[in-house]
């Protein structure tokens, strides 16, 4: 296999203290799409900023690949709201050319939003306006914390998909949050259930099933994910409108860790 794009040993990250993040092993290599999921509170978003370097790892070490090339989407954008700022500018900020801002913004759907003041987009939109900021640079790791959030329902598995193309064509690896375990129960590779530590990893099909998932989340929404999991075999387009999903059924591959959970 190839070096990893991000390699994280041990890592540990307290505030005063208090511990946020337990001794994550993890490593991303290109072509990965992994979700992370938790709690509140688990230390998910701690765990990917300290991947991207905005957060201080407390313990542990944090390898990145040499001139690793992340596109990063926080989880809101923070705008001053009195600051009138249209699309196209906001895109320019980053330092690209304007045609490959345009290119970026039409790949996530919005191009026809380029002259749109950023204060009135839709939930939907801002979440793509994000987007199309980070792929703007062709990063080779997009690293998105709840991308789909202020999204419909529709326009989640969309947006799902959408990573889905990105990470093809870029041949970029992905690590995200997200809190809809339908969704990523569907949609995702592989995933990451945190409470502090990893407490379980694996592909969706197996991780409802196992006792830490089960521990974290209950009984019952493990057993909805489980029937959810079986009768979900279509994805919907930018639209709402069902299309055909790869009907990638991965190989079992569980892994996780032989310690009681709080
Ligand atoms: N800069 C900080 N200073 C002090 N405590 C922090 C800081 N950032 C996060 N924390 C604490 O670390 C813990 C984990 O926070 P984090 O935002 O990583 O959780 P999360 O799993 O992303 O939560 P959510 O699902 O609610 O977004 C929380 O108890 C939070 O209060």
């Amino acid at each position: 296999m190839t070096d990893p794009l991000v390699r994280l040993e041990n890592v540990s990250v307290r505030f005063d203290g208090r511990p946020a993040v337990q001794h994550v092993n993890l490593s991303v290599h290109r072509g990965d799409i992994f979700t992370i999921i938790g709690p509140n509170g688990a230390g998910k978003t701690t765990l990917i900023k300290a991947l991207v370097g905005l957060q201080a790892v407390t313990e542990g070490t944090v390898e990145r690949a040499p001139g690793l090339v992340i596109g990063y989407v926080p989880q809101q954008l923070q705008i001053e709201p009195t600051l009138p700022l249209h699309v196209g500018r906001f895109m320019a900020l980053s330092g690209q050319p304007e045609a490959e801002c345009r290119r970026a913004l039409e790949r996530t759907g919005i191009g026809h939003l380029m002259a749109s003041e950023i204060h009135h987009l839709s939930g939907g939109e801002r979440q793509r306006l994000l987007l199309a900021r980070a792929l703007v640079r062709r990063p080779d790791l997009l690293v998105l914390d709840e991308p789909a959030q202020g999204v419909d329902i529709n326009g989640q598995a969309a947006l799902y998909n959408l990573i889905r193309e990105l990470r093809d064509e870029l041949n970029c690896g992905v690590i995200m949050i997200s809190h809809d375990l339908h969704l990523v129960m569907a949609a995702t590779d592989k995933v990451i259930c945190l409470n502090q530590h990893v407490c379980c990893s694996g592909f969706p099909a197996d991780i409802s099933h196992d006792p830490a998932f089960i521990d974290t989340f209950g009984h019952s929404v493990a057993e909805s994910l489980a029937v959810y999991h079986h009768h979900h075999n279509h994805s919907h387009d930018l639209h709402g409108d069902v299309v055909s999903r790869k009907a990638a059924e991965p190989a079992a591959h569980g892994a996780h860790c032989n310690h009681d959970h709080h």
